[in-house]
C-alpha cells in the first residue's frame, strides 16, 4: 500500500511554517539516533552462545565507518530522498546480502527472496503485516490501528465476501464507472487536458462507493472526500511526524491541520453512515437476507456478518475506513500509471486491445460480465507489466516480527524487527524479464501463449495481474498477499475498457512518459501531469 499522489501534493505544496517543526525534528532525531539501539546485524546461536552471523548492509551508507551513529543519521535523511534508488544500487552491488533500509524512524532488513518460501506462510503471531503497516503509520496517531481497521476481519470482509461476489459486482461497478466518467471528465468533443490522477481518483473512489455503500451514496460528495481525504490525511500526518523520536511525536501532533482532519473525517463517516448501520442492525435476519440474494447487499452488510451481532457500529465504521484506506489510492496510482503507459504508446496497443475486448463481448453474448474480464489477456498484460515498471514502493512483503523466529540458515530475526524483500529490483531480474527495462505491454501474454504446455500452465498460474510470486510482488506475497487484488483488478480493467471503447489518447507533444516521483522507497506517478482525450465519434 503506497503513499498517496496527494499527500505529496500537501507535502510540497503546503504547511511551509510546518518545515520549522521538522527542522526542529531533524535536531532531534539526530539525538535520538545516538541513542537508538536498533539491531543492525544479525546473530545465530551456536552451542547456546549468540554469534555474530551477517553484518549487513545499510542501503545508502558506506559499509561501515568509524562514526557509526554519524553514519546512521546520514543514512535516514539521505533515504527519505533517495531510498527508491539507493535500494536498487544496493541490491546489484550486495547480491544475496541482507540489506538494511534506514527509515527515518527504524530500518528494515531487507531480505534475499531465497527466504521468501519458507517466510510466507508463517502466522499472524509470528510475523505481521498489519502490525507492520500500523507501526509505519504510526497508528496510534493517525488512528490506522491494526486492531480496529486490519487485520482478521477486513481480512475476511475483502477475501469471503468481496471477491467472491465480484460475479455480481460487475454489472454494477461498469454501471457506476459509466456514470463517473460522464459526470467526472470534461467534454472531449476535441482534444481536451486531463489531469488524469485527479479525475480518477473520483472515478475509483465512486466504483468503490458504489461496492461499500451502495449507487444512491456512492455519488455524495462529503461520502466521497471523506473516503479520499483520510488516506491523504494519514500519510501527511505520518510523513511529517516519522522524523521526530517517538515522545515528541504526540506533542508535535496538533499543530499538523490534517490530524484534526482525521477526526473530522471518523466524525462525517458516523454522520454519514451510523444511522444505515443502525437501521441494518434492527433489520429482521430474513428480510436482510432476501435484500442481499436480491444484489442489494453492500460492504457494511458483510461487516455486519463478518464482525458478529456484538460489533459496535463505531467498530464497523472503522473497519470500513480502513478498507477504504486500503483500497482508494492505490487503484488510482495503478490506473495513473496504466494511462500514462497507454497514452505514451496508443497506437502500438490500443488497436489490439480495443479488438481483444470486442472479441471478448462477442464470446460472452454482449453482456459485459466478469468472464469477458477473464478472457482480457492482453490488456491483464498490459497492466501487469505498467505495475512491473511502476512498483509502489522498492520494497514488499513488510512485516513486523512479533517473536524470535529462527531461519532455515540459523540466522536468528529477532522479536520486534521488520523486514522486507527487495520487490522493485526482484521486478527487474533478467532471467525472467528479458530486456527489464523495456516496457513491453505483452510480455505475460506471451508467457501464457508460448512455449511447451507445462510452461503455459505454470505460466497461467504466476503471469496474471492477480498473481504473486518471487517476480510479482506489487500485492505482495504468501499468506498477507493483498486480498482486494481480485477487485481492483476488475475497476481497473472496466476503467480501461470504457477509455478504449470511447476515446483516443495521446500525451501533449513532445512530452515522454511522465515521471514517478519517489519518497524513501515509495514510488508514485506524478498527480500534476495531463494526458489528452479526445472523444471517439459514431
Ligand atoms: C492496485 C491496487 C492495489 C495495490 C497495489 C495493493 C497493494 C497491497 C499490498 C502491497 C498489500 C500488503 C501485502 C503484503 O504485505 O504481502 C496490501 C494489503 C491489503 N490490501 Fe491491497 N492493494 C490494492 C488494492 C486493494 C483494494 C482494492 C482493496 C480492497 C477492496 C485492498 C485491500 C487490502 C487489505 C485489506 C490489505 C491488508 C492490510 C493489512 O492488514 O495489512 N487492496 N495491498
Amino acid at each position: 500500500m503506497g503513499i498517496t499522489g496527494d499527500a505529496i501534493k500537501a507535502l510540497a505544496l503546503e504547511h511551509v511554517a510546518l518545515m520549522s517543526a521538522i527542522f526542529i525534528g531533524s535536531l532531534a532525531l539526530t539525538f535520538a539516533v545516538s541513542l537508538n539501539k536498533n539491531q543492525r546485524d544479525l546473530y545465530s546461536v551456536q552451542n547456546g552462545r549468540k554469534v555474530l552471523s551477517e553484518k549487513t548492509v545499510l542501503v545508502g551508507g558506506p559499509d561501515r565507518s568509524a562514526w557509526p551513529w554519524l553514519t546512521e543519521i546520514r543514512a535516514r535523511f539521505r533515504y527519505m530522498r533517495a531510498g527508491h534508488n539507493d535500494m536498487f544500487v544496493a541490491f546489484k552491488n550486495y547480491s544475496g546480502r541482507i540489506l538494511r533500509a534506514p527509515l527515518a524512524d527504524y530500518s528494515f532488513f531487507v531480505l534475499p527472496p531465497a527466504y521468501m518460501e519458507e517466510l510466507k506462510s508463517l502466522p499472524p503471531t509470528t510475523m505481521s503485516s498489519s502490525i507492520s503497516v500500523e507501526e509505519y503509520l504510526l497508528g496510534g496517531l493517525t488512528t490506522m490501528k491494526a486492531h480496529d481497521m486490519l487485520g482478521d476481519i477486513t481480512w475476511q470482509v475483502v477475501r469471503n465476501h468481496l471477491t467472491q461476489k465480484l460475479d455480481n459486482l460487475v454489472g454494477p461497478l461498469a454501471e457506476a464507472n459509466r456514470n463517473a466518467f460522464q459526470d467526472e471528465l470534461p467534454d472531449c468533443s476535441d482534444w481536451t487536458p486531463v489531469v488524469v490522477h485527479d479525475v480518477f481518483l473520483q472515478i475509483v473512489g465512486r466504483m468503490t462507493g458504489r461496492t461499500f455503500v451502495g449507487e444512491k451514496l456512492s455519488t455524495n460528495k462529503l461520502f466521497l472526500d471523506t473516503y479520499i481525504d483520510f488516506a491523504t490525511c494519514v500519510f501527511v500526518v505520518s510523513s511529517y511526524l516519522k522524523v521526530l523520536p517517538a515522545f515528541l511525536r504526540p506533542l508535535f501532533a496538533p499543530i499538523i491541520p490534517e490530524f484534526w482532519k482525521i477526526k473530522r473525517i471518523h466524525a462525517n463517516n458516523w454522520k454519514l453512515l451510523a444511522p444505515i448501520v443502525k437501521a441494518k442492525k434492527q433489520e429482521p435476519k430474513e428480510q436482510a437476507e432476501e435484500r442481499k440474494a436480491a444484489g442489494d447487499g453492500d460492504m457494511l452488510d458483510w461487516l455486519l456478518e463478518a464482525s458478529g451481532p456484538n460489533a459496535t457500529v463505531k467498530e464497523i465504521l472503522t473497519r470500513q475506513l480502513g478498507i477504504g484506506f486500503a483500497a482508494i489510492h492505490t487503484t488510482t496510482n495503478h490506473m495513473t500509471n496504466c494511462l500514462y503507459d497507454l497514452a505514451y504508446r496508443w497506437d502500438e496497443y490500443a488497436p489490439p486491445l480495443i479488438a481483444e475486448y470486442r472479441e471478448a463481448l462477442r464470446e460472452t453474448d454482449g453482456v459485459l460480465q466478469k468472464q469477458t474480464l477473464s478472457k482480457l489477456s492482453k490488456l491483464d498484460s498490459f497492466m501487469k507489466e505498467s505495475m512491473r515498471l511502476n512498483p509502489p514502493s522498492s520494497l514488499a512483503f513488510n512485516r513486523k516480527v512479533l517473536k524470535d523466529h529462527t531461519l532455515s540458515d540459523g540466522k536468528v530475526l529477532p522479536k520486534s524487527c521488520w523486514i522486507a524483500v527487495p520487490a522493485g529490483p526482484l521486478m527487474l531480474t533478467e532471467s525472467q524479464f528479458p530486456n527489464p527495462h523495456v516496457f513491453d505491454g505483452f510480455r505475460y501474454h506471451r508467457m501464457r501463449q508460448e512455449g511447451s504446455e507445462e510452461s503455459k500452465t505454470a505460466a497461467a498460474k504466476t503471469s496474471q495481474f492477480t498473481s504473486t510470486g518471487q517476480y510479482s510482488l506489487v500485492f505482495g506475497h504468501g499468506r498477507f498477499a493483498c486480498p482486494g487484488r481480485f477487485y481492483a483488478g476488475v475497476e481497473i480493467k472496466l476503467m480501461l475498457i470504457h477509455v478504449l471503447e470511447n476515446y483516443e489518447l495521446k500525451l501533449p507533444d513532445g512530452s515522454g512518459r511522465p515521471q514517478n516521483f519517489h519518497f524513501a522507497d515509495a514510488g508514485i506517478p506524478d498527480p500534476t501531469k495531463h494526458v489528452l482525450f479526445r472523444k471517439l465519434k459514431g
